[in-house]
């Protein structure tokens, strides 16, 4: 195995999160006397992290060009009702592949981390409820550091708190916030083309390969560079 570590993306990457992303946006419009939204059209908002998702989940039904602050903040505090509650009984699933591919990192002496965009405070019930939590030594949410993907300061972070160069960890992601954090941080990084890239292809983004799957990217890391 070319390295020490790998960082995962959480939300389109390990876990088919958009079920109950979906039901919190909707409960949030409802409550708020907005109609609701498709869940296809809510994958396209996610990426970038809550605050963004309800920012341009508000804007979608409103001529306004910006949401008002009192709304936001609505919004913001009714998201984060209804997810909390959606995760004490979610629906999200894991990709398929995931398992396997942990299990070849993990026996290949890989440590394992989450970097997402995700509000820190999701994240241990979500990856109890798919059954990934005893995988990971590290968790990075989208509140840990001062920045977001895409800017790099989460995956460095990671990298510090795992003891290793960015050099020897692998990034596995499935959007352009991935990417671009990753190629910062000069991280090498993997693209899987099954999740959400606020409605775009993965097709242009700069990366070191895309793979159908975890699995996938289990075997690529495994034979040596330019292979
Ligand atoms: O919270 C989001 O917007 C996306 O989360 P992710 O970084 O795990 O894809
Ligand atoms: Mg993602």
């Amino acid at each position: 195995m070319r390295y020490r570590a790998v960082l995962f993306d959480l939300d389109g990457t390990l876990v088919d999160s958009i079920p109950d992303i979906a039901q919190a946006v909707n409960h949030m419009l409802e409550e708020m006397g907005h109609p609701t939204l498709s869940p296809q059209k809510i994958s396209t908002f996610l990426g970038k992290g809550m605050d963004h998702l309800i920012w341009l989940a508000l804007n979608e039904l409103t001529d306004a060009p910006a949401p008002a602050p009192e709304d936001y903040q609505k919004g913001r505090e009714l998201f984060a009702k209804h997810y909390d509650l959606q995760l004490q009984q979610p629906s999200s699933t894991l990709f398929d592949g995931v398992k396997e591919g942990l299990d070849a990192f993990q026996a290949a002496g890989c440590q394992l981390a989450i970097v997402t965009n995700k509000p820190i405070e999701f994240v241990p019930a979500l990856i109890q409820h798919v059954g990934i939590d005893h995988y990971f030594t590290c968790l990075v949410g989208g509140n840990t550091c001062e920045e977001k993907k895409p800017h790099p300061m989460p995956f460095l972070y990671a990298c510090e708190k795992l003891g290793v160069t960015p050099a020897e960890a692998l990034v596995i992601g499935d959007s352009s916030n991935d990417s671009i954090a990753a190629r910062e941080a000069g991280i090498d990084v993997l693209i899987v083309p099954y999740g959400y890239n606020e409605g775009e292809s993965v097709q242009n983004l700069d990366c070191d390969g895309i793979v159908s799957n975890i699995s996938e990217a289990a075997q690529w890391a495994a034979q040596p560079k330019g292979h």
